[in-house]
Protein backbone atom coordinates (compact mmCIF):
# COMPACT_ATOMS: atom_id res chain seq x y z
CA UNK A 1 0.00 0.00 0.00
CA UNK A 2 1.60 3.89 -0.87
CA UNK A 3 2.51 5.34 2.69
CA UNK A 4 -0.40 7.92 1.38
CA UNK A 5 -3.40 5.78 1.27
CA UNK A 6 -1.61 4.73 4.63
CA UNK A 7 -1.78 8.12 6.28
CA UNK A 8 -5.37 8.31 5.06
CA UNK A 9 -6.29 5.43 6.38
CA UNK A 10 -4.77 6.49 9.76
CA UNK A 11 -6.67 9.94 9.57
CA UNK A 12 -10.26 8.11 8.51
CA UNK A 13 -9.68 6.00 11.76
CA UNK A 14 -8.53 8.57 14.28
CA UNK A 15 -11.39 9.63 16.74
CA UNK A 16 -11.43 13.12 15.65
CA UNK A 17 -9.48 15.39 12.77
CA UNK A 18 -8.38 18.71 12.21
CA UNK A 19 -9.88 19.99 8.76
CA UNK A 20 -9.31 23.77 7.64
CA UNK A 21 -12.23 24.71 5.28
CA UNK A 22 -11.92 27.44 2.86
CA UNK A 23 -14.42 29.51 1.14
CA UNK A 24 -13.33 31.87 -1.21
CA UNK A 25 -17.23 33.38 -2.56
CA UNK A 26 -19.09 35.45 -5.71
CA UNK A 27 -18.15 38.54 -3.59
CA UNK A 28 -14.70 38.17 -3.74
CA UNK A 29 -13.86 40.12 -0.39
CA UNK A 30 -11.81 37.48 0.98
CA UNK A 31 -10.61 34.40 1.69
CA UNK A 32 -12.66 32.19 4.75
CA UNK A 33 -10.47 30.19 6.51
CA UNK A 34 -12.26 27.78 9.13
CA UNK A 35 -9.90 25.22 11.17
CA UNK A 36 -12.78 22.28 12.37
CA UNK A 37 -12.27 19.62 14.82
CA UNK A 38 -14.89 16.78 13.36
CA UNK A 39 -15.69 13.38 14.64
CA UNK A 40 -17.96 11.43 13.90
CA UNK A 41 -19.42 11.08 10.18
CA UNK A 42 -23.09 11.33 8.62
CA UNK A 43 -26.05 12.30 11.37
CA UNK A 44 -23.50 11.80 13.58
CA UNK A 45 -20.76 14.60 13.01
CA UNK A 46 -19.99 16.82 15.81
CA UNK A 47 -17.76 19.99 14.26
CA UNK A 48 -16.32 22.36 16.85
CA UNK A 49 -15.13 25.47 14.76
CA UNK A 50 -11.88 26.27 16.75
CA UNK A 51 -10.50 29.20 14.55
CA UNK A 52 -12.17 31.27 12.47
CA UNK A 53 -10.37 34.26 9.86
CA UNK A 54 -11.46 35.74 6.79
CA UNK A 55 -8.27 36.68 4.81
CA UNK A 56 -8.67 39.92 2.85
CA UNK A 57 -7.92 40.18 -0.89
CA UNK A 58 -5.71 42.92 -1.70
CA UNK A 59 -6.38 45.28 -5.01
CA UNK A 60 -4.41 42.64 -7.20
CA UNK A 61 -6.35 39.60 -6.27
CA UNK A 62 -9.59 41.03 -6.68
CA UNK A 63 -8.34 42.70 -10.37
CA UNK A 64 -7.05 39.76 -11.77
CA UNK A 65 -10.19 37.33 -10.54
CA UNK A 66 -12.44 39.85 -12.14
CA UNK A 67 -10.64 40.00 -15.13
CA UNK A 68 -12.26 36.61 -15.90
CA UNK A 69 -15.16 36.37 -13.45
CA UNK A 70 -18.55 35.41 -14.81
CA UNK A 71 -17.36 36.81 -17.96
CA UNK A 72 -18.34 34.46 -21.19
CA UNK A 73 -15.34 35.64 -23.11
CA UNK A 74 -12.07 35.79 -21.53
CA UNK A 75 -8.06 35.98 -21.90
CA UNK A 76 -7.48 32.06 -21.77
CA UNK A 77 -3.60 32.79 -20.74
CA UNK A 78 -4.60 34.92 -17.63
CA UNK A 79 -7.54 32.22 -16.87
CA UNK A 80 -4.54 29.40 -16.96
CA UNK A 81 -2.41 31.30 -15.21
CA UNK A 82 -4.81 32.15 -12.66
CA UNK A 83 -5.59 28.29 -11.80
CA UNK A 84 -2.13 27.66 -9.85
CA UNK A 85 -1.97 30.98 -8.57
CA UNK A 86 -5.24 30.92 -6.39
CA UNK A 87 -3.66 27.93 -5.03
CA UNK A 88 -0.13 29.56 -4.41
CA UNK A 89 -2.38 32.62 -2.49
CA UNK A 90 -4.64 30.69 -0.18
CA UNK A 91 -1.68 28.44 0.23
CA UNK A 92 0.03 31.49 1.72
CA UNK A 93 -2.91 32.55 3.03
CA UNK A 94 -3.30 29.30 5.38
CA UNK A 95 0.42 29.27 6.21
CA UNK A 96 -0.01 32.75 7.99
CA UNK A 97 -2.92 31.63 9.94
CA UNK A 98 -0.97 28.30 10.91
CA UNK A 99 1.54 30.87 12.30
CA UNK A 100 -1.20 33.04 13.86
CA UNK A 101 -2.46 30.09 15.62
CA UNK A 102 0.76 28.45 16.59
CA UNK A 103 0.01 25.35 15.25
CA UNK A 104 1.97 23.88 11.95
CA UNK A 105 0.88 21.79 9.07
CA UNK A 106 2.09 18.21 10.74
CA UNK A 107 -0.87 19.60 13.17
CA UNK A 108 -3.47 19.68 10.58
CA UNK A 109 -5.61 16.33 8.62
CA UNK A 110 -7.30 17.89 5.92
CA UNK A 111 -7.27 20.80 4.04
CA UNK A 112 -10.93 20.99 2.50
CA UNK A 113 -10.83 24.10 -0.10
CA UNK A 114 -13.78 25.51 -2.45
CA UNK A 115 -11.57 27.17 -5.16
CA UNK A 116 -12.73 30.56 -6.77
CA UNK A 117 -16.13 29.66 -8.56
CA UNK A 118 -15.02 32.09 -12.26
CA UNK A 119 -18.01 31.03 -14.06
CA UNK A 120 -21.70 28.82 -13.44
CA UNK A 121 -23.73 27.91 -15.87
CA UNK A 122 -26.65 24.87 -15.64
CA UNK A 123 -28.37 24.07 -18.34
CA UNK A 124 -31.50 26.14 -18.09
CA UNK A 125 -29.10 29.07 -18.32
CA UNK A 126 -26.58 28.19 -21.10
CA UNK A 127 -29.88 26.02 -23.21
CA UNK A 128 -27.37 24.31 -24.91
CA UNK A 129 -29.19 20.78 -25.83
CA UNK A 130 -25.69 18.77 -26.23
CA UNK A 131 -24.98 19.94 -23.04
CA UNK A 132 -25.51 19.43 -19.50
CA UNK A 133 -24.75 21.73 -16.31
CA UNK A 134 -21.41 23.20 -15.59
CA UNK A 135 -19.57 25.10 -12.91
CA UNK A 136 -15.72 26.02 -12.59
CA UNK A 137 -13.59 26.60 -9.74
CA UNK A 138 -9.94 27.49 -9.86
CA UNK A 139 -7.35 27.20 -7.16
CA UNK A 140 -5.91 23.46 -7.91
CA UNK A 141 -5.83 21.50 -5.23
CA UNK A 142 -2.36 20.44 -6.24
CA UNK A 143 -0.65 23.25 -5.77
CA UNK A 144 -2.39 24.14 -2.70
CA UNK A 145 -1.31 20.84 -0.71
CA UNK A 146 2.35 21.07 -1.69
CA UNK A 147 2.07 24.97 -1.32
CA UNK A 148 0.75 23.58 2.70
CA UNK A 149 2.31 19.95 3.08
CA UNK A 150 -1.21 19.38 3.71
CA UNK A 151 -3.66 16.68 2.05
CA UNK A 152 -6.05 18.69 -0.26
CA UNK A 153 -9.48 17.53 -0.94
CA UNK A 154 -10.76 19.89 -3.68
CA UNK A 155 -13.09 20.59 -6.32
CA UNK A 156 -16.27 19.60 -5.04
CA UNK A 157 -19.11 21.10 -7.41
CA UNK A 158 -17.92 18.14 -10.23
CA UNK A 159 -19.31 15.13 -8.76
CA UNK A 160 -22.63 16.87 -7.86
CA UNK A 161 -22.99 18.02 -11.60
CA UNK A 162 -21.85 14.09 -12.75
CA UNK A 163 -24.35 12.33 -10.40
CA UNK A 164 -27.24 14.82 -12.31
CA UNK A 165 -26.97 17.94 -9.80
CA UNK A 166 -26.31 21.55 -10.79
CA UNK A 167 -22.95 21.32 -9.03
CA UNK A 168 -25.01 24.26 -6.03
CA UNK A 169 -25.96 24.61 -3.32
CA UNK A 170 -23.76 22.26 -1.54
CA UNK A 171 -25.17 23.80 1.90
CA UNK A 172 -27.43 21.16 1.68
CA UNK A 173 -25.54 18.36 3.09
CA UNK A 174 -23.53 19.77 5.95
CA UNK A 175 -26.94 21.89 6.91
CA UNK A 176 -28.74 18.40 7.05
CA UNK A 177 -26.16 16.81 8.99
CA UNK A 178 -25.34 19.34 11.34
CA UNK A 179 -28.21 21.70 12.10
CA UNK A 180 -31.27 19.49 11.83
CA UNK A 181 -33.85 19.35 14.27
CA UNK A 182 -36.91 17.41 15.29
CA UNK A 183 -37.73 20.28 17.48
CA UNK A 184 -38.20 22.80 14.85
CA UNK A 185 -38.63 23.88 10.89
CA UNK A 186 -35.98 25.21 9.90
CA UNK A 187 -34.84 28.07 7.35
CA UNK A 188 -30.95 28.06 7.44
CA UNK A 189 -30.73 31.28 4.78
CA UNK A 190 -26.86 32.01 3.47
CA UNK A 191 -26.73 35.71 2.48
CA UNK A 192 -23.65 35.99 0.61
CA UNK A 193 -23.42 37.55 -3.04
CA UNK A 194 -25.94 35.52 -3.95
CA UNK A 195 -28.24 34.35 -1.18
CA UNK A 196 -29.43 30.39 -1.30
CA UNK A 197 -31.75 28.41 1.86
CA UNK A 198 -31.34 25.04 3.02
CA UNK A 199 -35.33 24.05 4.07
CA UNK A 200 -35.09 21.48 7.48
CA UNK A 201 -38.50 20.39 8.03
CA UNK A 202 -38.79 18.79 12.06
CA UNK A 203 -39.59 15.30 10.63
CA UNK A 204 -36.34 15.01 9.81
CA UNK A 205 -37.90 13.43 6.78
CA UNK A 206 -34.70 13.22 4.12
CA UNK A 207 -37.60 13.48 1.77
CA UNK A 208 -38.33 16.84 2.28
CA UNK A 209 -35.05 18.90 2.26
CA UNK A 210 -33.75 20.56 -0.16
CA UNK A 211 -31.82 23.83 -0.38
CA UNK A 212 -31.61 26.31 -3.67
CA UNK A 213 -30.37 30.24 -5.14
CA UNK A 214 -32.80 32.75 -4.83
CA UNK A 215 -30.98 35.39 -6.46
CA UNK A 216 -29.37 38.19 -5.66
CA UNK A 217 -27.70 38.44 -2.05
CA UNK A 218 -25.16 41.19 -2.55
CA UNK A 219 -23.91 40.54 -5.29
CA UNK A 220 -26.12 43.76 -7.33
CA UNK A 221 -25.88 45.75 -4.23
CA UNK A 222 -21.88 45.31 -4.51
CA UNK A 223 -21.72 45.57 -8.13
CA UNK A 224 -23.29 48.91 -7.98
CA UNK A 225 -20.52 50.22 -5.28
CA UNK A 226 -17.82 49.41 -6.76
CA UNK A 227 -19.21 50.77 -10.09
CA UNK A 228 -20.34 54.29 -8.77
CA UNK A 229 -18.75 54.89 -5.39
CA UNK A 230 -14.31 54.88 -5.87
CA UNK A 231 -12.87 53.31 -3.15
CA UNK A 232 -16.04 51.26 -1.64
CA UNK A 233 -16.60 48.19 -1.73
CA UNK A 234 -19.60 47.57 -0.44
CA UNK A 235 -22.70 49.60 1.38
CA UNK A 236 -21.71 49.38 4.44
CA UNK A 237 -24.53 49.17 6.93
CA UNK A 238 -26.54 50.11 3.89
CA UNK A 239 -25.97 53.64 4.38
CA UNK A 240 -26.64 54.82 1.03
CA UNK A 241 -29.26 52.40 0.44
CA UNK A 242 -31.14 54.24 3.55
CA UNK A 243 -30.51 57.52 2.17
CA UNK A 244 -32.64 56.16 -0.86
CA UNK A 245 -36.40 55.33 -1.64
CA UNK A 246 -37.36 52.63 -3.29
CA UNK A 247 -38.51 52.96 -6.60
CA UNK A 248 -41.41 50.89 -7.70
CA UNK A 249 -41.04 50.65 -11.02
CA UNK A 250 -37.67 49.30 -11.29
CA UNK A 251 -38.45 46.96 -8.36
CA UNK A 252 -40.78 45.34 -10.44
CA UNK A 253 -38.82 45.41 -13.37
CA UNK A 254 -36.50 43.47 -11.71
CA UNK A 255 -38.48 41.10 -10.41
CA UNK A 256 -39.33 40.01 -13.86
CA UNK A 257 -36.51 37.28 -14.66
CA UNK A 258 -37.85 33.86 -15.72
CA UNK A 259 -35.03 32.55 -13.25
CA UNK A 260 -38.12 33.96 -10.54
CA UNK A 261 -40.93 31.38 -12.05
CA UNK A 262 -38.89 28.53 -11.83
CA UNK A 263 -39.37 25.94 -9.18
CA UNK A 264 -36.59 25.00 -6.11
CA UNK A 265 -34.00 23.97 -6.26
CA UNK A 266 -32.23 26.11 -8.73
CA UNK A 267 -29.21 27.98 -9.00
CA UNK A 268 -27.98 31.07 -10.39
CA UNK A 269 -24.80 33.48 -9.81
CA UNK A 270 -23.46 36.84 -10.95
CA UNK A 271 -23.38 35.56 -14.89
CA UNK A 272 -27.17 36.73 -14.71
CA UNK A 273 -27.59 39.26 -11.69
CA UNK A 274 -24.54 41.53 -12.59
CA UNK A 275 -24.84 45.49 -13.69
CA UNK A 276 -26.41 44.57 -17.11
CA UNK A 277 -29.25 42.97 -15.72
CA UNK A 278 -29.76 46.34 -13.62
CA UNK A 279 -29.16 48.42 -17.10
CA UNK A 280 -31.89 46.21 -18.33
CA UNK A 281 -34.37 46.45 -16.19
CA UNK A 282 -33.69 50.35 -15.75
CA UNK A 283 -34.68 50.71 -19.51
CA UNK A 284 -37.78 48.64 -19.24
CA UNK A 285 -38.96 51.02 -16.60
CA UNK A 286 -38.21 54.06 -17.74
CA UNK A 287 -35.71 54.58 -14.08
CA UNK A 288 -32.69 55.32 -16.09
CA UNK A 289 -32.14 58.55 -14.09
CA UNK A 290 -32.68 57.27 -10.80
CA UNK A 291 -30.08 58.69 -8.11
CA UNK A 292 -27.69 56.17 -6.82
CA UNK A 293 -29.42 56.25 -3.37
CA UNK A 294 -32.44 55.19 -4.90
CA UNK A 295 -31.11 52.45 -6.67
CA UNK A 296 -29.38 51.28 -3.62
CA UNK A 297 -32.41 51.60 -2.13
CA UNK A 298 -34.56 49.28 -4.63
CA UNK A 299 -31.59 46.93 -5.27
CA UNK A 300 -31.72 46.32 -1.46
CA UNK A 301 -35.71 45.76 -1.31
CA UNK A 302 -35.09 43.91 -4.11
CA UNK A 303 -32.58 41.42 -2.56
CA UNK A 304 -35.30 41.00 0.63
CA UNK A 305 -38.26 40.43 -1.67
CA UNK A 306 -37.10 37.86 -3.69
CA UNK A 307 -35.39 35.88 -0.11
CA UNK A 308 -39.55 36.53 1.24
CA UNK A 309 -41.09 35.17 -1.57
CA UNK A 310 -38.66 32.22 -1.65
CA UNK A 311 -39.46 31.63 2.79
CA UNK A 312 -42.71 32.34 1.67
CA UNK A 313 -43.53 29.66 -0.77
CA UNK A 314 -41.66 26.99 1.25
CA UNK A 315 -43.24 27.62 4.43
CA UNK A 316 -46.37 27.70 3.26
CA UNK A 317 -49.32 27.82 5.59
CA UNK A 318 -46.45 26.88 8.13
CA UNK A 319 -46.83 29.12 11.05
CA UNK A 320 -43.62 28.33 12.50
CA UNK A 321 -40.26 27.96 12.10
CA UNK A 322 -37.36 29.93 12.82
CA UNK A 323 -34.79 31.12 10.04
CA UNK A 324 -31.13 30.84 11.02
CA UNK A 325 -28.89 33.35 9.17
CA UNK A 326 -25.30 33.19 7.40
CA UNK A 327 -23.19 35.08 5.04
CA UNK A 328 -22.03 39.00 4.77
CA UNK A 329 -25.46 40.06 4.43
CA UNK A 330 -26.84 39.26 7.68
CA UNK A 331 -24.86 42.32 8.45
CA UNK A 332 -26.96 44.65 6.18
CA UNK A 333 -28.94 46.44 8.91
CA UNK A 334 -31.51 47.63 5.78
CA UNK A 335 -32.38 44.21 4.73
CA UNK A 336 -32.71 42.26 7.79
CA UNK A 337 -35.13 44.41 9.00
CA UNK A 338 -36.99 44.50 6.06
CA UNK A 339 -36.98 40.54 6.08
CA UNK A 340 -38.41 40.99 9.69
CA UNK A 341 -41.15 43.31 9.11
CA UNK A 342 -42.33 41.18 6.16
CA UNK A 343 -42.72 37.65 8.26
CA UNK A 344 -43.08 39.31 11.77
CA UNK A 345 -44.38 35.83 13.84
CA UNK A 346 -40.68 34.65 12.67
CA UNK A 347 -38.09 34.29 14.78
CA UNK A 348 -34.53 35.22 12.70
CA UNK A 349 -31.67 33.92 14.68
CA UNK A 350 -27.92 33.17 13.50
CA UNK A 351 -26.08 30.07 13.16
CA UNK A 352 -23.96 31.27 16.12
CA UNK A 353 -26.97 30.08 18.19
CA UNK A 354 -26.13 26.53 17.08
CA UNK A 355 -22.39 27.21 17.77
CA UNK A 356 -21.31 28.21 14.50
CA UNK A 357 -19.94 31.71 13.70
CA UNK A 358 -22.06 32.48 10.51
CA UNK A 359 -19.27 33.95 8.60
CA UNK A 360 -17.77 30.99 8.71
CA UNK A 361 -19.99 28.68 7.68
CA UNK A 362 -19.74 27.93 4.15
CA UNK A 363 -16.04 27.00 4.94
CA UNK A 364 -17.58 24.56 8.00
CA UNK A 365 -19.46 22.99 5.24
CA UNK A 366 -16.49 22.19 3.18
CA UNK A 367 -15.02 20.87 6.30
CA UNK A 368 -17.64 18.27 6.53
CA UNK A 369 -17.85 17.08 3.21
CA UNK A 370 -14.30 16.67 3.29
CA UNK A 371 -14.36 14.26 6.12
CA UNK A 372 -17.48 12.57 4.25
CA UNK A 373 -15.01 12.08 1.73
CA UNK A 374 -12.31 10.52 3.73
CA UNK A 375 -14.39 9.18 7.13
CA UNK A 376 -17.45 8.51 6.06
CA UNK A 377 -20.28 7.43 3.86
CA UNK A 378 -21.62 4.76 6.12
CA UNK A 379 -25.16 6.46 5.34
CA UNK A 380 -25.55 8.28 2.38
CA UNK A 381 -27.76 11.46 2.54
CA UNK A 382 -29.63 11.73 -0.82
CA UNK A 383 -32.67 13.12 -2.77
CA UNK A 384 -32.59 12.78 -6.21
CA UNK A 385 -35.82 14.57 -6.83
CA UNK A 386 -34.61 17.44 -5.36
CA UNK A 387 -30.99 17.21 -7.18
CA UNK A 388 -29.46 15.76 -3.97
CA UNK A 389 -27.51 12.81 -4.93
CA UNK A 390 -26.20 11.00 -2.59
CA UNK A 391 -22.25 10.68 -3.61
CA UNK A 392 -19.08 11.45 -2.12
CA UNK A 393 -17.58 14.85 -3.29
CA UNK A 394 -13.83 16.18 -3.31
CA UNK A 395 -10.58 15.19 -5.25
CA UNK A 396 -7.83 14.30 -2.90
CA UNK A 397 -4.26 15.97 -3.50
CA UNK A 398 -1.58 14.95 -1.21
CA UNK A 399 1.21 16.45 -0.45
CA UNK A 400 4.42 15.16 -2.27
N1 LIG B 1 -21.78 45.74 7.65
C1 LIG B 1 -22.26 45.37 6.47
N2 LIG B 1 -23.22 46.09 5.85
C2 LIG B 1 -23.70 45.76 4.63
N3 LIG B 1 -23.28 44.69 3.94
C3 LIG B 1 -22.32 43.92 4.49
C4 LIG B 1 -21.77 44.20 5.76
N4 LIG B 1 -20.83 43.25 6.03
C5 LIG B 1 -20.80 42.41 4.96
N5 LIG B 1 -21.69 42.82 4.03
C6 LIG B 1 -21.93 42.21 2.70
O1 LIG B 1 -21.50 40.87 2.70
C7 LIG B 1 -20.67 40.62 1.56
C8 LIG B 1 -19.75 39.47 1.84
O2 LIG B 1 -20.56 38.34 2.08
P1 LIG B 1 -20.00 36.85 2.06
O3 LIG B 1 -18.59 36.86 2.51
O4 LIG B 1 -20.98 36.01 2.77
O5 LIG B 1 -20.08 36.54 0.52
P2 LIG B 1 -19.52 35.31 -0.29
O6 LIG B 1 -19.21 34.18 0.62
O7 LIG B 1 -18.44 35.83 -1.15
O8 LIG B 1 -20.78 34.97 -1.18
P3 LIG B 1 -21.40 33.58 -1.72
O9 LIG B 1 -21.98 32.90 -0.52
O10 LIG B 1 -22.44 34.04 -2.67
O11 LIG B 1 -20.32 32.84 -2.37
C9 LIG B 1 -20.00 41.96 1.29
O12 LIG B 1 -19.52 42.06 -0.03
C10 LIG B 1 -21.15 42.92 1.61
O13 LIG B 1 -22.01 43.06 0.51
C1 LIG C 1 -21.33 27.86 -8.14
C2 LIG C 1 -21.11 28.51 -6.82
O1 LIG C 1 -20.00 28.79 -6.44
N1 LIG C 1 -22.21 28.76 -6.10
C3 LIG C 1 -22.16 29.34 -4.78
C4 LIG C 1 -22.64 30.77 -4.81
O2 LIG C 1 -22.57 31.34 -3.51
C5 LIG C 1 -23.84 31.17 -2.88
C6 LIG C 1 -24.62 30.35 -3.87
O3 LIG C 1 -24.03 30.79 -5.09
C7 LIG C 1 -24.39 28.84 -3.68
O4 LIG C 1 -25.16 28.16 -4.63
C8 LIG C 1 -22.94 28.42 -3.86
O5 LIG C 1 -22.19 28.29 -2.67
C9 LIG C 1 -22.58 27.63 -1.51
C10 LIG C 1 -21.42 27.46 -0.59
C11 LIG C 1 -23.24 26.27 -1.73
O6 LIG C 1 -22.91 25.54 -2.66
O7 LIG C 1 -24.06 25.91 -0.89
Amino acid sequence: MHAHIQQLYAIANKPSRLIIGLMSGTSLDGLDVALCRLRGDGLNTQVELLRFATVDYDDNYKQRVKAVFAKREVDLQALTLLNPWIALEHGRMINQCLAAWQLSAADIDLIASHGQTVFHCPKRQHQLAAEGNATLQLGDGDHLAVATGIITLSDFRQKHIAAGGEGAPLAVYGDYLLFSSKFENRIMLNIGGIANFTWLPKTLDAQAVFSTDIGPGNTLMDAYIQRHFAGQYYDKDARIAKAGVVSKPLLQALQQDAFFQLSFPKTTGPEVFNLAYLSQAQQASGTSTLSHADIMATLNRFSAEMIISAIEQTTNTLDKFVIYASGGGMHNPLLMSHIQQALPQVSIKTTADLAINPDAKEAVLFAILANECVAGGKQKFSNAREGIPGVTMGKISFAD
